[in-house]
C-alpha cells in the first residue's frame, strides 16, 4: 500500500516510510522514477537575455541523484533510476548529461520553455528574486507513459502542470514512496504565461495527499499549499531560500540549518534540494539530516549558472553529511 507520511521522529525510529525507502543501505541500490520534463531556460536582467540553460527540474534532479546517490562500487557511472520527461524536436540540450543519461520522450510539440526575469533589486531571503513565464508548453505527461513495473520511490517534479492527476496516481501506485514538489501541483499559467499559483486544496491533487510521503514547498507557493492541512497528511517541507529550510509534520516540526553561498543563479535551488533530501533518505539518515543534504544541495545549485557541475571537493561535504 502506498504510503502516508510519519511524523519525524517516526522516521528516526525507523517508521514505515523509512523502512522502505532506505531498505537500500548497505544493500542494493533501489530503482527510482523521476516524472516532469526537461526544459529551455532563458534567464534574463535587465531587459536583457544573460543565459539560455536546461532546466526542468528533472535536469536538476537528476543531476544531484547521479551525484549523491548511494549505489554499487561497479555502477558508479549511473544512479538507478528513470526519468519520464517529453520535449519536442527543438530540444537543444539532448546531448548534456542529464538527458543523454535518461532520455526524453520526442513530441510534436515544443519543448517546454520559461523566460524567467530577475529583479536587480537585493531580495530577501523569502521574496520572490524572480518571474517566470512559460512561453511554450510541451505535451502532459500520461499514466500510460510510466513504465510499468514498481519502483522504491518517485518524486514528481513538473513545472509546467505536466503531471497530471492521474500520472501522479499512477505513481503512487508503483512506487513505494513518493515525494512530489508543490510546483507540480499549483502552477498555473495566465493568458501571457506567467506564472501564478491556486491553492492545492482546490485542485483534484489534494485528494492524494494523504498517500504523499513528502511534500516541498517554496516560502512563496507554502500559503498555496496550506502547510497547517496538508501536515496533517505528509510531511511538509518548506524551503526558505538562504534561510535554509522548515519541516512541518502533524505533531511538529524542525528548522534546518542553510549552508553559506554565494548566488549567481537561484534556478535549480528547490529541485536541488528535493533531491539531495531524497537521496538523504536513501542512504538511511532521519529525515532532518537529509534536510540538511538538501540544503547543502540547493547551495550548490545557486552558486552557479544552470545545471551545476560538482566538483570531487564538493562531494567529500556531501559524504561527510551522509557518513556523519
Ligand atoms: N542564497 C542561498 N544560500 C544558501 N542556500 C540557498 C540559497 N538559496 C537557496 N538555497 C538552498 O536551496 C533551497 C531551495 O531554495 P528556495 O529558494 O527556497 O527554493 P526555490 O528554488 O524553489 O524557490 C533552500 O532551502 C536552501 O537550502
Ligand atoms: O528553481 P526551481 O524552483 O528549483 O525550479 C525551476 C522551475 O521553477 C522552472 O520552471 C524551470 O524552468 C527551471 O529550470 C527550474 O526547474
Amino acid at each position: 500500500m502506498p504510503l502516508a507520511a510519519e511524523p519525524v521522529e517516526a522516521l528516526e525510529e525507523g517508521g514505515n516510510q523509512q523502512q522502505l525507502l532506505l531498505a537500500t543501505k548497505g544493500g542494493p541500490a533501489l530503482e527510482g522514477l523521476v516524472v516532469g520534463s526537461y526544459c529551455h531556460d532563458v534567464l534574463i536582467r535587465g531587459g536583457r537575455v544573460v543565459g539560455e540553460t536546461l532546466g526542468g527540474a528533472a535536469a536538476f534532479v537528476s543531476n544531484v541523484l547521479d551525484a549523491a546517490s548511494p549505489r554499487e562500487e561497479e555502477e558508479q557511472e549511473a544512479a538507478p533510476f528513470v526519468v519520464v520527461s517529453k520535449v519536442g524536436r527543438d530540444f537543444a540540450y539532448a546531448s548534456a548529461p542529464a538527458p543523454a543519461r535518461r532520455p526524453p520522450l520526442l513530441c510534436a510539440s515544443p519543448t517546454t520553455s520559461f523566460h524567467a526575469q530577475f529583479s536587480e533589486a537585493a531580495a530577501s531571503a523569502h521574496a520572490p528574486d524572480r518571474e517566470l513565464r512559460r512561453v511554450r508548453a510541451c505535451d502532459p505527461i500520461y499514466p500510460a507513459d510510466l513504465p510499468d513495473r514498481r519502483f522504491a520511490y518517485g518524486l514528481a517534479v513538473g513545472v509546467a502542470g505536466e503531471v497530471l492527476p492521474e500520472t501522479l496516481e499512477r505513481m503512487i501506485r508503483l512506487c513505494r514512496a513518493v515525494l512530489v514538489d508543490a510546483q507540480a501541483l499549483i502552477r498555473a499559467f495566465d493568458a501571457d504565461g506567467a506564472v501564478c499559483h491556486v491553492s492545492l486544496e482546490d485542485t483534484p491533487y489534494a485528494r492524494l495527499l494523504p498517500r504523499v510521503a513528502f511534500l516541498k514547498a517554496s516560502s512563496e507557493e507554502a500559503p498555496y499549499v496550506g502547510v497547517e492541512t496538508a501536515r496533517r497528511r505528509c510531511c511538509v517541507i518548506v524551503t526558505e531560500g538562504r534561510d535554509g529550510c522548515r519541516l512541518f509534520w502533524d505533531g511538529g516540526e524542525a528548522r534546518v540549518a542553510p549552508f553559506p553561498a554565494v548566488q549567481v543563479d537561484p534556478t535549480g535551488a528547490g529541485d536541488s534540494f528535493l533531491a539531495g533530501f531524497a537521496a538523504g533518505l536513501l542512504w538511511g539518515l532521519p529525515a532532518t539530516d537529509a534536510a540538511l543534504l538538501g540544503n547543502f544541495f540547493g547551495a550548490a545549485a545557486v552558486s552557479q549558472v544552470g545545471v551545476p557541475t560538482f566538483h570531487p571537493k564538493m562531494l567529500q561535504t556531501c559524504d561527510y553529511i551522509v557518513k556523519s
